[in-house]
């Protein structure tokens, strides 16, 4: 099976989570594209009423021309379930995100949800995480400074740039850096680190958040419950 075919199978399984007057957020990607289709469908047949938060503005287009109820986070008190994709996710559930330079939004969203749903292809499956790259949300103020200071740490951060040569922006208009470290042996720590480097908005390790994952395998979804 192709990966897109794995991407739309989680997709629309993802769904059969979704409860009647539940709050959802929608993360970002191009598995994430399939679950909100499906999600539009069931709205639209009447099948599912529910309210939407969004983790990006693509998201929030994509559901608004859906027909799918949407509300910017600050006006939900509650989210119920958050379905999203991952770049990385090991063996300990612990992930990394942000190949769609969403990350800050997704995080605030995942880290206020009761419940966090990824759907992924088995690609996205790894003994250890580290070999898709770290994303890092960063201000640009001061991005030459932080970039020198990344290296000096040995972290082999990269400038995302797009197909045209300029910076990928997210949508508040910063800036992503990628660190490439290959095997990350402890991501708590970096995590941690990352967290105290003024001028980073956000980073992409997704490090105990997750309590199920769906992944697509040739047999057909298979969902696995975090019970750590
Ligand atoms: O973190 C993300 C966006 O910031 C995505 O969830 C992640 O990149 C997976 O994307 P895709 O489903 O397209 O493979």
């Amino acid at each position: 099976m192709k990966q897109d075919q794995l991407k739309q199978a989680v997709g629309i399984k993802s769904v059969d989570f979704i409860q009647d007057h539940m709050t959802v957020g929608l993360g970002t990607g191009s598995t994430v594209y399939y679950m909100v289709e499906e999600l539009g469908k069931r709205v639209q047949a009447g099948d599912l009423t529910v309210n939407c938060v969004s983790t990006s503005q693509r998201t929030w287009d994509q559901a608004k021309k859906l027909g799918i109820n949407m509300l910017p986070l600050d006006q939900v008190d509650h989210i119920d379930l958050t379905i999203d994709g991952a770049d990385e996710i090991d063996t300990q559930f612990q992930g990394v995100k942000g190949g769609g330079a969403a990350l800050t939004y997704e995080k605030i969203v995942a880290l206020n949800s009761q419940r966090n749903l990824w759907i992924v292809d088995q690609s996205k499956q790894v003994q250890q995480l580290g070999a898709f790259g770290i994303p890092l949300e960063v201000i640009p103020f001061g991005h030459q400074q932080l970039l020198q200071r990344l290296e000096a740490e040995n972290l082999h951060p990269q400038w995302r740039m797009d197909d045209q040569g300029q910076p990928v922006l997210t949508d508040m208009h910063n800036y992503i850096f990628d660190l490439h470290l290959d095997q990350l042996q402890h991501p708590h720590l970096l995590a941690d680190w990352l967290d105290h480097q003024t001028g980073i908005i956000e980073h992409g390790l997704f490090l105990d958040i997750v309590n199920t994952v769906i992944v697509g395998t040739a047999n057909g979804p298979q969902i696995i419950e975090n019970i750590r």
